[in-house]
């Protein structure tokens, strides 16, 4: 593979090791200070692989960072009353500080309803209806983890956004209107494209930064990018790869990453961008949690 010779491979996973070193160290001055550890609970409904991986992936780099870790895994048949339960609870624990519950949720469960039960002040997904307005109308909140690590990748190789144009395709409530909100916020003019957009290729074309949130293999190809653009790809993929021996599975994302590197002045890799940074943040959205429920001042990384 040929890249441009001055196209910026944003190594996600190393910047996600040094922000959770923060996150590790302030943890610890929190802990000299308060007496006791930032806690992150996460809650998983069902044995999905995936969930499971991640679930299992954010416990122990939550022990890592030095924070407290406490895991629920309910079974399939958890009923609504029961998660609601639990989330209560949680909501009254003072040694929680964070709540997530993992998405998506057994199909008899509102995931609405559970979202809106969880304390806004423990939402570290910033899924809350309350943190979601906060974020719209430029207020101090949690905000979701996805967006908030892509906009760290985005500033590590462009600080000064004001005035480029944002191009963001998806428009989910995790990703994609957190995503352009948080670019609005850094004054970039942002255009959030979705499924009914028309002429997709040449409205990524306008972008100096194009942020791929989509749940397609590859979708993004090489000549919808504009020379010198900041990639970000979010999609996480899983696809047949047959050379990898029989039923083997890898990841890709949702950018044709081959021909985008040739093209994109920075450009995240999947594995290895994003995703690290969505783990990293939650560690950091829980600490600041913890920071503004007790008002003991340590030193939250921003974006
Ligand atoms: N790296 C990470 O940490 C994370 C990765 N992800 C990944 O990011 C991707 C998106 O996730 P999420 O936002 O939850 O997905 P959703 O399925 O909720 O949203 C997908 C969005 O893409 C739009 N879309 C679908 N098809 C097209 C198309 N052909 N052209 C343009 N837009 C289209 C949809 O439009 P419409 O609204 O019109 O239907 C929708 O807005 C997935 O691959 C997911 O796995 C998600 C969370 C975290
Ligand atoms: N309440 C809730 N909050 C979430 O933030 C949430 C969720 N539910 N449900 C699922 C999605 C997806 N998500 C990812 C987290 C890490 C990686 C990640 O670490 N990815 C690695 C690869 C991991 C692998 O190899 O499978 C990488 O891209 O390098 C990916 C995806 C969080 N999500």
């Amino acid at each position: 593979m040929t890249t441009h010779p001055t196209t910026r491979i944003i190594d996600g996973k190393a910047f996600a090791e040094g922000l959770r070193r923060r996150v590790a160290d302030a943890a610890a001055d929190f802990l000299a200070r308060s007496g006791r550890a930032p806690g992150l609970a996460v809650v998983l409904v069902g044995d999905d692989p995936a969930s499971s991986v991640y679930v299992r992936n954010k416990a122990q780099q939550t022990v890592e960072a030095g924070m407290a870790s406490f895991e629920h895994r309910l079974p399939a048949e958890t009923s609504e009353a029961e998660l609601l339960a639990l989330v209560a609870r949680l909501n009254a624990d003072d040694a929680v500080d964070g709540i997530l519950v993992q998405l998506p949720l057994p199909a008899h469960i509102d995931a609405q309803k559970v979202i809106e039960a969880i304390d806004p002040a423990k939402d570290v997904d910033g899924f809350h209806p309350a943190n979601a307005g906060r974020l719209m109308t430029g207020l101090p909140g949690l905000v979701p983890c996805t967006p908030l690590g892509c906009l760290m990748l985005i500033r590590s190789v462009q600080p000064a956004l004001a005035g480029l144009e944002a191009v963001v395709i998806g428009r989910s409530n995790i990703v994609g209107k957190p995503m352009a909100q948080l670019l609005l916020a850094e004054s970039c003019t942002v255009t959030i494209a979705h499924s009914k957009t028309r002429d997709l290729p040449s409205v990524c074309r306008r972008a100096d930064i194009l942020v791929a949130a989509v749940g397609r293999p590859q979708m993004v190809r090489g000549d919808w990018v504009k020379p010198g653009a900041i990639v970000i790809d979010v999609g996480i993929n899983r696809v047949p790869a047959p050379e990898r021996g029989e039923g083997k599975m890898r990841l890709v994302g949702d950018v044709a990453y081959d021909e985008a590197v040739e093209r994109a002045g920075a450009i995240t890799p999947v594995p290895g961008g994003v995703g690290p940074m969505t783990i990293a943040c939650l560690l950091r959205n829980a600490l600041a949690a913890a920071v503004a429920r007790t008002g003991i001042v340590v030193d939250v990384p921003s974006a």
